[in-house]
């Protein structure tokens, strides 16, 4: 039976995995994989690691030298992997779609709380202390929100901003040529959106897309991912 190891792994990956125990013989380790790790995938074919594990040129190295062939990764990220080091070596493989839905309403649900205060208003009721002083928010409806990476969170984000009577604007690399997404250029959506949420990979060009300079425009703004 074909060996698995399985790093970082948390009681409910063990929930959601063990069952696949029956075609395949895979070991659950807490640790997360590293060059100092990587020794526990000997006798592996396959490893399942995680969006915080170090996959560097070490790390590979050793998996490649141990005959690892697949690395599974538990996320959509692989800005942690380095893929030089893997060409024609092992294959790696990402969660295309990991749930964007999940992903877009937590994203409402940070902007809601930053917005309100809910955070904010949790731990000061329970002190008996309802003053609005400092609580106040703004209304989302008619407000513009400028999205950055329309891909598969980008998209269910902008139909939740809809629901809530905003104004969508959005700026992507590799703008969708069907549908009725309003793209703009990066300046254009960093001056004119109230709400900026980012939805891209981290890249070199993604990597300091909001820095001093564009924190500067959008001073009064909110930001969030
Ligand atoms: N926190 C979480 O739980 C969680 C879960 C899933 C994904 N993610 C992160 O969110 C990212 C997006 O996920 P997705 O499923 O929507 O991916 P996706 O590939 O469907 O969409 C990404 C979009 O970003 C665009 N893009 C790439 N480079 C860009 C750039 N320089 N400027 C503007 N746009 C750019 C792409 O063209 C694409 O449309 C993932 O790469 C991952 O890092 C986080
Ligand atoms: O890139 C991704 O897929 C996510 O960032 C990552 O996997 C987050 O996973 P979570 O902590 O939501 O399980």
């Amino acid at each position: 039976m074909e060996k698995i190891c399985f790093f970082n792994t948390k009681s409910y990956d063990i929930k959601w995995f063990d069952h696949y125990n029956k075609n395949y013989e895979i070991k659950f380790y807490e640790s997360r994989l590293n060059k100092n790790s990587a020794i526990l995938a000997s006798g592996s074919g396959g490893i399942i690691s995680f969006v915080n594990d170090n996959l560097d040129k070490d790390t590979i190295d050793i998996l490649y030298e141990l005959g690892v062939k697949v690395i599974a990764l538990r996320c959509a990220g692989y800005n942690h992997v380095d893929l030089n080091a893997a060409k024609d070596k092992i294959k790696i493989l990402n969660v295309p779609s990991y749930s964007p839905s999940s992903v877009a309403e937590y994203a409402i649900g940070m902007f809601l709380t930053l917005n309100r205060k809910i955070h904010k208003a949790y731990t000061k009721t329970r002190d008996y202390n309802f003053s609005l002083n400092g609580m106040v928010g703004f209304d989302l409806k008619g407000k513009t929100i400028g999205i950055i990476g329309t891909g598969k969170i980008g998209e269910e984000l902008i139909e939740i901003c809809k629901g809530f009577k905003m104004n969508v604007i959005a700026y992507d690399l590799f703008p969708k040529k069907d549908g009725d997404i309003q793209y703009v250029d990066l300046n254009t959506l960093l001056n004119n959106s109230d709400i900026i949420s980012l939805h891209c990979p981290l890249t070199k060009d993604t990597k300091y897309l909001i820095n001093k300079k564009t924190l500067q425009k959008i001073e009064k703004r909110s930001l969030y991912n």
